[in-house]
């Protein structure tokens, strides 16, 4: 199993006038290919700034991260925006509760863009992904016509078009209805498998986090690493 990410006793925090608050206390942690993670834990816990941290968007205080590319683990301890942005180009795909598409672009212009960014043409992962979410009589409507639910799946392509390594997602679900939420976990992690990308998804939905394999549960600035307790469907 290959390690994508690796946190070194972390710590991170933030300034509050003249006081720190801490938010994560010597974490350490890894993420394989292919496994997909629930971050859970109370309001205020730590679940976006640790989802910030592994994108690269919020630095670490103190400890290691590492980074597989380019066939090897990279301490990201002195990478500049230039390093983040091709990490980010390459092999992450990111899904927030808020879609976060570009509006005033058809459903094919936001899934190309995500593959204009790496140089990548349309091709056939393209077409089944939008043939598994449903996009393909779709692709030529504007996102801002379509429905939650649409506008999520178009989402998901673009997330996954360039098969990144790992999917950040932020309740990628908290938009939608309770039956077109579980659509469209079914559908991320049904193709999250086959492309072999590796997800940590912030839920705060017991009902979401069943369709992962493992939970990081943060509280007292702490993560605690624990199997879903699958509980049977139907
Ligand atoms: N940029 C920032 N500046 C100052 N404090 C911050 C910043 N980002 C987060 N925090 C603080 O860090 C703590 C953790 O925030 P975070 O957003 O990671 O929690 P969370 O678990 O995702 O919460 P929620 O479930 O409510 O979204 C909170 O106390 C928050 O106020």
């Amino acid at each position: 199993m290959t390690s994508i990410v690796t946190l070194n006793s972390i710590s991170k925090g933030f300034r509050d006038g003249e006081s720190f608050h801490s938010v994560l206390n010597n974490v350490s942690l890894t993420l394989e290919q292919g496994h997909t993670i629930a971050l859970t834990g109370p309001s205020g816990s730590g679940k976006s700034t640790l989802l910030n941290i592994i994108g690269g968007f919020e630095t670490i205080d103190s400890g290691d991260m590492f980074i597989y590319q380019n066939n090897r683990m990279c301490s990201v301890n002195q990478w500049q925006d230039k390093h983040w942005s091709q990490y980010r180009r390459q092999n992450l795909g990111v899904i927030f509760q808020q879609f976060n598409l570009l509006t005033p672009l058809n459903v094919r212009d936001n899934i190309q863009f995500s593959l204009a960014l790496n140089q990548l043409k349309w091709n056939p992962w393209c077409d089944e992904l939008c043939h598994h979410l449903g996009l393909t009589s779709l692709l030529d409507r504007s996102v801002e016509n379509l429905s939650g639910g649409q506008q999520q799946r178009v989402a998901i392509a673009r997330a996954l078009a360039h098969k990144p390594q790992l999917i950040l997602a932020d309740e990628p679900t908290g938009n939608l209805d309770q039956s077109a939420g579980m659509q469209v976990m079914q559908l991320l992690t049904d193709l999250a498998k086959q492309a072999n990308c590796c997800i940590l998804m912030v839920t705060h939905s017991e009902e979401c986090a069943q369709f992962m394999q493992q939970r990081w549960h943060v509280e007292n600035q702490q993560i605690v690493v624990n199997a879903i307790d699958k509980k049977p469907r139907g």
